[in-house]
């Protein structure tokens, strides 16, 4: 898995060189976009107070050249009142500033996580095939994290700073501008430094960034396949595995402290030198009676008061890079297209250019050769594939399709087995009716109607599925079976585990069905998962019913009672279901045989048996590829 999120969400080096962190900011905006009022406020507000704050330097060389030069005590607390108002001031105001965006801020991180969320679940499976979880983790989670911390401090503090400088930079030129020369005389090489210090620091945070979204995906595959590692003893390869991804992480982050350390060290170094030799030139001119003292210390405090604004920009350089990483991988996922509009506004275009085709008889039907005699027909009613066509997005080009020239029809209310080999592609073509993939070409339809124009609702109403590996979710065991219908009683929820024959297992948990069932279900034995992920399929009472090989956890016992309830069920319903033992194929009306990536037979259990020979090995159990 980290494998693959290396070789999927690995940023090109060329695209990072041509990247621009503010071009990059800026798709926050919309986010931003509704607290713009606080965020603008704040800001003014900070620079208010950071204005404040070069104030109390001229009440310095008031009180110096003034009161303390004539030693009069009613003016030394008189300005001693007015430095205690100020830098209270500053503080309030900064105080008003952090209220002002912490709120909000929290808001925008939710709702863009919320965005991040609802995209991630509409995003097509092969989209999840290519990700590892980890990546997708932690774009959710520390990504956004940093994006929140971007606005509530480094957008606001770079522009305080920068105005900081530019009208401190001017106080200290009116009031000295040979020595003020001197200060600023550092400026030019610190912002060249920056900017190098910016793109080599931007390439080490994507690595970086990747490489927590790798650890985090092995850190979960270990807590989730922690059976697994423990029952073959994989500790230590788990362990050898995190190291190396620790190493890798702790090598980027070190990096990265070195970089920081470096423009720390010279946005430090290059202005104490100015102001060491602002101090000396400044001293021999008040020596020389060149310059008052007032303004020598007026001079030097607004400098040490710039000396902050200047030192920090190097760690806010460094926060806004890390944004702007992670803004690039956050829209990395949002950028990625989502399953319904593209899928079905394509299948109108093709049934439009078959519908054309078909009344003009022009060459636009070669370009719909493929599906126009199939759109141009009604389908019948059921579930009908025409010259269905399927290649997986990550299959190479060269390779033939998986599935191919599929064509079947299973009527209304009948059940068909689909029975082949390990890996000749049952659960790939089961996986198209409920549009978790897409033909690559041919038809689908449901009672008639193209499935490729169904939206998601429509298709979830009319299809239900059972897989051969039960996934549940940490929620009850009443919740688990629900999610699979719409508005369902409490009459169809009892149905329907009775059907799974799961209600004695669900009656005899500590609190029924309340209960909650753990991460995965866990906490359930292999056939009682995958007797709720059964009642969940069939809760709603599903015009299509997709079940792949749903009874292979269950022991022979509750195989039968199983299948003895499954009947009836059956028996309302159109169904696919793929069986690999004769037990699970005798629930169907027709068998369909898949093999070399069509359907080579349709027909009886016992007319298949007796007339295909491929067919009678798989059921025996002794072929290479049978189970
Ligand atoms: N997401 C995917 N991307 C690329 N290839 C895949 C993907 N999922 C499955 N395949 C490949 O497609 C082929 C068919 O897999 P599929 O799971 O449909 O077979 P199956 O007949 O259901 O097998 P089994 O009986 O073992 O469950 C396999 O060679 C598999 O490696």
């Amino acid at each position: 898995m980290a494998d693959t999120a290396q070789t999927t969400t690995r940023t090109d080096p060329t695209d990072l060189a041509q990247r621009s962190a503010v071009r990059s900011l800026l798709r926050l905006w919309p986010f931003a976009r509704p607290v713009r009022a606080r965020l603008f406020t704040a800001a003014f507000v900070a620079v208010l107070a950071s204005c404040v704050s070069l104030v109390i330097p001229l009440v310095l060389k008031w009180l110096v050249d003034g009161p303390v030069a004539e030693r009069d005590p009613g003016g030394a607390w008189l300005g001693g009142a007015y430095l205690l108002l100020l830098g209270l001031a500053e503080a309030l105001l900064f105080g008003l500033r952090r209220w002002l965006v912490a709120r909000p801020l929290a808001g925008v991180e939710a709702a863009m996580r919320e965005a991040l969320y609802r995209h991630v679940q509409r995003l097509p499976v092969s989209f999840h095939d290519r990700w590892s979880s980890g990546q997708l983790l932690s774009r959710g989670t520390t990504d956004l994290q940093l994006l929140r911390m971007f606005l509530a401090f480094p957008l606001t503090f770079l522009l305080v700073n920068g105005v900081t400088i530019l009208v401190g930079g001017a106080l200290l030129l009116a009031q000295r501008w040979s020595l003020g020369l001197v200060l600023l005389a550092p400026v030019l090489p610190l912002m060249v430094l920056c900017s190098v210090f910016e793109a080599k620091y931007g390439r080490a945070a994507r690595r970086t960034q990747d490489q927590l979204g790798d650890l985090t995906t092995v850190v979960e595959e270990s807590v989730l396949g922690i059976r697994i590692i423990k029952g073959f003893g994989r500790h230590r390869s788990q362990a050898d595995a995190f190291r190396k991804l620790t190493r890798a992480l702790r090598t980027s982050e070190l990096r990265k402290a070195r970089l920081l350390a470096w423009i720390w060290g010279c946005n430090t170094t290059l202005p104490e030198l100015a102001i060491g030799a602002a101090l000396v030139l400044g001293t021999l001119q008040v020596a020389d009676g060149a310059l008052s003292a007032g303004t020598l210390v007026a001079f030097l405090s607004t400098a040490l008061a710039l000396r902050w604004p200047v030192e920090s920009i190097g760690f806010l350089l460094a926060m806004s890079n890390e944004a702007a990483t992670a803004t690039d991988r956050y829209f990395e996922v949002l950028d990625e297209p989502a399953v319904d509009a593209p899928a079905r506004a394509a299948a109108a275009v093709a049934v439009a250019a078959a519908a054309a085709a078909a009344a003009t008889d022009t060459p636009a039907q070669d370009a719909a050769a493929v599906d126009a005699p199939a759109r141009a027909a009604p389908a019948p009613p059921g579930l009908v594939f025409s010259g269905v066509q399927f290649r997986y997005p990550d299959a190479p080009p060269d390779s033939p399709p998986l599935l191919r020239d599929i064509t079947l029809h299973i009527r209304p209310g009948e059940t068909m087995a689909l029975v082949g080999a390990t890996g000749s592609g049952k659960t790939t073509l089961t996986a198209l009716v409920p549009r978790l993939y897409d033909p690559t070409a041919g038809r689908i339809s449901l009672d008639g109607r193209d499935l490729a124009t169904l939206g998601r609702e429509e298709v979830r109403a009319l299809v239900a599925v059972a897989f051969e590996e039960p996934t549940l979710f940490s929620a009850t065991a009443a919740e688990n079976v629900l999610m699979g219908g719409e508005d369902v009683q409490e009459s169809d929820f009892r149905r329907a585990l009775e059907v799974a024959q799961a209600d004695g297992f669900v009656d005899a948990l500590p609190e029924g069905g309340a209960t909650q069932v753990g991460e995965q279900g866990l906490s359930l034995s292999g056939g009682q998962r995958q007797r709720l992920a059964l009642a969940r399929a069939v809760v709603g009472r599903p015009r299509f019913l997709i079940l792949d090989d749903p009874l292979s956890a269950l022991d022979v016992h509750t195989e039968a009672l199983v299948e003895a309830a499954l009947r009836q069920v059956l028996a309302t319903t159109t169904a696919l279901v793929v069986a690999h033992r004769p037990s699970t194929v005798l629930l169907a009306d027709r068998v369909a045989l898949l093999s070399g990536g069509r359907i080579t037979a349709v027909g009886t259990h016992h007319a298949l048996l007796r007339d295909h020979p491929e067919y009678a090995t798989l059921m025996s159990g002794e072929g290479e590829g049978a189970r």
